[in-house]
């Protein structure tokens, strides 16, 4: 039986087909030359605190519709306005609703690193996030073989860009580290049951080595969360729902980041990071 990580998959590979029918990926790469290089994410996820990583989502296989999101710019200018150190962009359009052209959009608006979330299995996508601005693409272990795991962190790194690596056990994990991980994401979803467990960052999160930055993904519904994640390592959290359903996403990712840079988390991220910032 598939599971929902399979037909997600399925129904990218099919649209990919598509779109490199359209655009040939010679021509892809072209369109590369005159995109501005790559920020440096790493860069900013480091430092003291917890940073947050906003994303724009509109709907999901777990949740369903989740906010109709017609401007992702003016969400992403808000975000970036809340101090949102990354802003996450879902482009899958069967199950999230994303696109490239909400890419495009957020791209053309904000200058914090932007994150390609997509199911990234094939290097045209790569190619694909670098030619719409792009500075850091996620790789779901889960999804990809370790040889294709290797070879897409190469592309991505090739091209100047960060990988967001995301696991959900301890055997991805390894597989993380060994192809060469540098930003390790724990998603706290189960991406083939689509269950929520908060403990899963807090059990592999000490597996993870100086150097190697910590996002927890998935669940942060609020400050708290965000303290407790960054009392587990984190060094970031990616949030989505609770911040696309509420009044005011400005405030919302204030919230976040300023639960992230209390003076609490401060001294013991700190301590427990040897400074990695
Ligand atoms: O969100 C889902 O239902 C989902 C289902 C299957 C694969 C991926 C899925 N979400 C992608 C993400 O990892 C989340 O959008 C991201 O971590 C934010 O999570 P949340 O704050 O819980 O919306």
């Amino acid at each position: 039986m598939l599971t929902v990580l399979d037909q997600i998959i399925e129904g990218v590979r099919a649209d990919l087909a598509e779109r490199r029918a359209a655009l040939p990926l010679d021509a892809l790469r072209e369109r590369t030359a005159d995109v501005p290089s790559p920020v440096d994410a790493l860069r900013r996820l480091r430092g003291e605190g917890v940073h947050v990583i906003a994303e724009v989502k509109r709907s999901s296989p777990s949740k369903g519709a989740l906010a109709a999101i017609a401007d992702p710019a003016a969400l992403a200018a808000d975000y970036a306005a809340g101090g949102a150190r990354v802003i996450s962009v879902l482009t899958e359009g069967r199950r999230f609703g994303g696109s490239l052209a909400d890419l495009d959009a957020v791209r053309s608006r904000v200058d914090v690193p932007v994150l390609r979330k997509d199911f990234v299995v094939d290097p045209y996508q790569v190619w694909e996030a670098r030619a719409h601005g792009a500075d850091m693409v996620l790789l779901i272990v889960a999804a990809l073989e370790q040889e294709v795991l290797v070879s897409l962190l190469e592309r991505v790194e090739s091209l100047g860009m960060h990988a967001l690596v995301e696991v959900h056990d301890e055997a991805e994990l390894h597989r993380a580290l060994s192809a060469g991980a540098r930003i390790l994401g724990v998603n706290n979803r189960n991406l083939k049951t689509l269950e929520v467990d908060r403990s899963t960052f807090a059990s592999l999160a000490p597996l993870v080595p100086e150097g190697v930055l910590r996002v927890a993904e998935s669940g942060v519904r609020g400050p708290l969360d965000v303290m407790a994640f960054a009392e587990a390592g984190a060094d970031a959290v990616l949030v989505g729902e609770a911040l696309v359903t509420g009044a005011s996403p400005r405030e919302a990712v204030a919230e976040l980041v300023a639960a992230g840079s209390h003076p609490a988390v401060h001294s013991d991220h700190a301590h427990r990071t040897g400074g990695r910032g």
